[in-house]
């Protein structure tokens, strides 16, 4: 989260009365409606539980508030497993009522209808269904309209001094729940943030440029015909600057700025959600050309569920719908551009993702050495700091930190010098500041102890060294040690473009990713648990060239795969015991040899694999012109597009 807010504008002035009110209200209706429906609600699940063990004597469905109250058989409420469960009776029986044991939510009448009617016969339940609670007694009567008309009554109470408070128009802001909480950053006066103040992440920055340049000049796309961006999707751990690069976007292009998190648009309130991504819209509409930061989008944008019993979320789907319907609707002359961040684009709605929607993704990764030093260049300026202060020293100490602990560490070395009386900040008052974050983040598992950094650097360097001596693996681009999600290291390579694989350029291939492990094995003499992600590559790969592909010697040219995926469930195993046996022996023998081979290489190659570990301690990232360096030219050829990683 950007912590410059006080460029805040245009926030209407709060008139607290109507929030106490407001709040009066909602105590009074929640009293009652508890009241009414005093019995627990229970889930679902634990609904078809009490039917399954024949629990269940009567059902009444009332169809106006889809809550059906459910009755317990004699004695059934006893039972340990539905202890806590069972409500206390009490204030329902005040008000003349008999309490159901149980109510539950249903979603659609008629298929929970259909539902009764269907295990009726079965499980020798009663149901009745009634349209309206006629209830004719004096009491219930009274109960009914009674919070009525106290809510009318606060109601009115509001009103009166809301007037008489003389806040001219206050009482219109009771309707502004459906509005849009968007901070709007004037192009103006309050952005002055550029490219300038982002450190690093050069190639997140490129990605961008490009939108800026639409923003900047839409005729010139649109007129050759383009379809210009709706969105984009930063991507990338908590901290490292993708508020940041958002608002230098919207800073290089000097348009205004729209900036809200996913959970503002959630609220307790029905409908609200999708009033306010319409009411935001319309704002960035009338202001356009303008960009729309929506932080944490995976607050509304997660994956949405199929339509459950309960239906429990109905109100973020709506509001994820019309953020849907809202990016769709614009044509590509609104020049309204829509960036939003998140940590985990796995969770997300694929939906999202679609063309004209985010389909771009911008990945902001930790920061590497050379990036951290950047970063603290930026958050060093405005700090008064002793002469002799060094930024590379500085970003040594800080493997693992996002910009955000960086700006962090400077802020809190400013303030332990002050409180020690200095007239600068000096080197150990950084230092004091470094340990002092390391504590807090050591507990959110970031930081890595220099021994771990050490493994974890010869274990990508076991990687690159025999991608490097291999002639099919695919040779490397890049490796690094800074984390990145869940990995903790990472080579990249360029595949060879091909439709088919050899033989032998899969085991070369399953060679390299037990590098790593094997490297650890070289230089430590025993294993981690690093390289689990590895095994589970190799172990598939193996697996798949046994029984799938028939590039086994000793099973030979068989495939147990069926391609139609139709096979009856008899054949899933079309193989006897013993051939089972067999593949688990061939899989078994093909890793061990590529793992012997690794072995055999990495010890051959002692040197260079240490030189090559030891650069990426010092560096953190290094790419293929070091790795030329020390293993010299790569004697095989390679196209240009890279491919996934290891770890
Ligand atoms: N690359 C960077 N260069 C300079 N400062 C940075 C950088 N990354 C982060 N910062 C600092 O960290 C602060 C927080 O960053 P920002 O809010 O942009 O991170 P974020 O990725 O949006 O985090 P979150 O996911 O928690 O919202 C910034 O205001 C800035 O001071
Ligand atoms: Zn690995």
């Amino acid at each position: 989260m950007a912590n410059d807010n006080k460029n805040t504008t245009k926030k209407p002035k709060f008139n607290a009365y109507w929030i106490y009110g407001l709040i009066g209200v909602f105590l009074i209706f929640l009293i009652f409606t508890n009241d009414s429906d005093s019995s627990d609600k229970v889930s679902y699940s634990k609904f078809k539980e009490l039917i399954e063990y024949n629990d269940v004597e009567t059902i009444k469905v009332t169809t106006n508030n889809t809550v059906a109250e459910i009755f317990l058989k004699e004695g059934a409420a006893e039972k340990d497993a539905y202890k806590g469960l069972v409500n206390k009776k009490s204030s329902f029986l005040l008000m003349g009522g008999e309490s159901a044991d149980f109510t539950i939510k249903y979603l659609n009448l008629k298929n929970f209808e259909d539902y009764l009617n269907e295990i009726k016969e079965e499980k020798k339940l009663d149901f009745e269904i009634e349209s309206t609670q006629q209830n004719n007694s004096i009491s219930n009567f009274i109960f009914s309209i009674l919070p009525f008309v106290l809510i009318i009554g606060v109601w009115i109470f509001i009103m009166r001094r809301m007037s008489g408070g003389g806040a001219g128009g206050g009482g219109g802001q009771i309707f502004n729940i459906g509005k849009s909480k968007a901070k709007l950053f004037d192009e103006k006066t309050d952005i002055k943030s550029s490219f300038k103040d982002v450190a690093g992440l050069e190639g997140a920055k490129e990605e961008v440029q490009e939108i800026v340049d639409f923003l900047k000049n839409p005729e010139k796309y649109t007129s050759l015909g383009g379809k210009i961006p709706k969105g984009a999707l930063l991507v990338g751990p908590p901290g490292t600057g993708k508020t940041l690069l958002a608002k230098a976007v919207a800073g290089e292009a000097q348009v205004p700025f729209f900036s809200l998190s996913g959970s503002d648009f959630v609220e307790m309130f029905v409908g609200v959600g999708a009033s306010r991504v319409r009411d935001l819209f319309k704002q960035a509409k009338e202001k356009s050309p303008a960009i729309i930061f929506i932080d944490e989008i995976d607050a509304i944008g997660r994956a949405r569920g199929k339509n459950n019993f309960t239906g429990s979320n109905d109100e973020r789907e709506n509001t994820l719908n019309q953020l849907l319907t809202e990016m769709d609707g614009f044509g590509t002359n609104t020049n309204v551009i829509v960036m939003a961040a998140t940590n985990r684009a796995d969770i997300l709605d694929k939906a999202l993702m679609r063309a004209g929607r985010f389909d771009r993704q911008i990945y902001v990764d930790l920061p590497d050495l050379n990036e951290r030093k950047e970063i603290f260049e930026v958050h060093l300026k405005p700090l008064k700091k002793a002469d002799n202060l060094d930024t590379d020293f500085l970003s040594k100490q800080t493997p693992g930190f996002s910009g955000a602990d960086i700006a962090n560490v400077c802020n809190e070395a400013a303030l332990i010098a002050a409180r020690k009386g200095k007239k600068a900040v000096e080197k150990q008052d950084f230092l004091d500041a470094v340990d002092r974050i390391v504590g807090g983040l050591e507990k959110k598992n970031k930081i890595i102890k220099p021994e771990e950094k050490r493994r974890i650097a010869y274990h990508e360097a076991g990687h690159a060294t025999i991608s490097w001596m291999t002639e099919h693996a695919d040779p490397l681009v890049k490796v690094t040690i800074v984390p990145r999600g869940q990995a903790l290291g990472a080579a990249w390579y360029l595949p060879e473009e091909r439709q088919i694989t050899t033989k032998e350029q899969l085991l070369d291939k399953m060679c390299s990713l037990l590098g790593g492990r094997a490297a650890e094995e070289v230089e430590m003499g025993n294993y981690s648990t690093g390289a689990q992600n590895d095994l589970e590559r190799t172990t598939k790969q193996a697996s798949a060239m046994v029984t799938i592909y028939g590039l086994s010697d000793e099973i030979g040219h068989l495939s147990y795969y069926d391609s139609s995926g139709q096979s009856d469930q008899t054949f899933l195993k079309p193989y006897s015991e013993k051939t089972a046996e067999k593949i688990d022996a061939e899989i078994r023998k093909m890793i061990d040899e590529q793992y012997a081979r690794a072995i055999q290489i990495l010890t051959n190659n002692k040197d260079k694999l240490t030189t090559l570990a030891e650069l990426l301690l010092e560096k953190e990232v290094i790419f293929k012109d070091d790795l030329e360096r020390i293993f010299g030219a790569r004697l095989f050829t390679n196209s240009d597009e890279i491919s996934d990683s290891e770890e």
